[in-house]
């Protein structure tokens, strides 16, 4: 039987570049790929976007827009890691482990969004809150989330690591701050909330690695659990998952935002006591946070092991 067809469009960026190397060591597949010159040429990506089985499109939204436009049969199946089409109609919203039916409903789909780093560390500690009816919908959710430098890409690699660096950027930025971060959509959407959280998310002076914080007085929540009391719940709601994992941190624990870097783990570490919780999801923005949840959906499309070729 011929292997499947996988070509990554955007093969040379940040994220383009890790889902190669996940993919490198892999014979289930056949990576098909563009010449180095050609690889912003129409003609020749159009080309191979018509070949694959499945394509990540590893791209600038308006890029990945027109890729999508320039696959003109029906049997291209697409993963889009951009932001592009995240909460539009007809893509699934690549986060199996919020999915009833991952394999029915993201394994079986022509069109797969992949989730926005900062919107994955936000909806694995709040979507299930919510959906067991302990986060009231209308809660007002503030959420910080810490960043490294590759989350912004080629552009922003080259300005943490040239040689013209700018003191401002030796220290923590906050950015997003018309508090209208691209993300904000989805994370509305798949939270199940009736409005966006206030979010303010901050780059800093590290490589990779994300520590996603959202916080709330307990009183609040239906039967006002206590912090460890949530640890709990949101340790039976993700049992048996192997990317996503949950403990309760009743060391008063730093929490380092590079914990999970290198690896396609996420772990939600849940803080506080009987009045106020925080709870905070650590992972690689590179990882479960883009490639990584790439490869992981890319795995169920073809109705493999979901884990197969991950970083554990
Ligand atoms: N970095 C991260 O942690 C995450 C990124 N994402 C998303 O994934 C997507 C890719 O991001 P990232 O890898 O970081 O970005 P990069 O800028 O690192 O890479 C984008 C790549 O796309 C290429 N490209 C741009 N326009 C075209 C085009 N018209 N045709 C073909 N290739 C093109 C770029 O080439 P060139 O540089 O020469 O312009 C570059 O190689 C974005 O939508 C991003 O928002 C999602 C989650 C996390
Ligand atoms: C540090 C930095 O700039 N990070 C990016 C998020 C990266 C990401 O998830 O991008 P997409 O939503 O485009 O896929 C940002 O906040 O816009």
């Amino acid at each position: 039987m011929s292997k499947p067809k996988i070509y990554i469009d955007g093969q040379e960026g940040t994220t383009g570049l890790q889902i190669r190397q996940r993919l490198s060591s892999r014979y289930d597949i056949e990576l098909l790929t563009i010449d180095e010159e050609k690889r912003k040429d129409t003609e020749a990506r159009k080309a191979l976007l018509n070949e694959a089985d499945i394509v990540f499109l590893c791209l600038p939204d308006k890029a990945a827009r027109e890729a999508v436009r320039l696959i003109e049969n029906d049997h291209t199946r697409v993963i889009d890691a951009s932001t592009a089409h995240r909460t539009v109609n007809g893509w699934a919203y690549g986060l199996p482990e919020l999915c009833r039916y991952p394999v029915e409903v993201i394994g079986k789909a022509m069109r797969v969004a992949n989730p926005g780093c900062h919107a994955t560390g936000f909806l694995a500690a709040a979507a299930p809150l919510v959906s067991l009816h302990i986060l009231p919908p209308d809660y007002p959710l503030t959420c910080y989330s810490l960043t490294g430098y590759s989350g912004g890409g080629r552009k922003m690699i080259a300005e943490y690591e040239g040689e013209e660096k700018g003191k401002e950027l030796y220290a923590p930025r906050i950015y997003g701050t018309d508090l209208h971060h691209k993300h904000l959509a989805e994370m509305t959407k798949y939270a199940g909330l009736d409005m966006p959280p206030i979010f303010c998310p901050i780059v800093d002076d590290y490589y990779c690695g994300m520590a996603t914080t959202i916080m709330f007085y307990n009183k609040y929540l239906r039967g006002q659990p206590t912090a460890e009391e949530i640890a709990l719940i949101l340790s039976a709601y993700y049992a048996g998952q192997k990317l996503i994992s949950v403990t309760y941190g009743r060391e008063n624990p730093m929490l380092s935002a590079n914990r999970l870097a290198g690896t396609d783990r996420l772990e939600l570490v849940v803080c506080g006591h009987e009045d106020q919780t925080i709870v905070t999801a650590l992972f690689d923005n590179l990882g479960k946070g883009a490639s990584g949840a790439a490869v992981q959906n890319m795995n169920l499309m073809l109705g493999l092991d979901e884990i197969t070729g991950l970083n554990l």
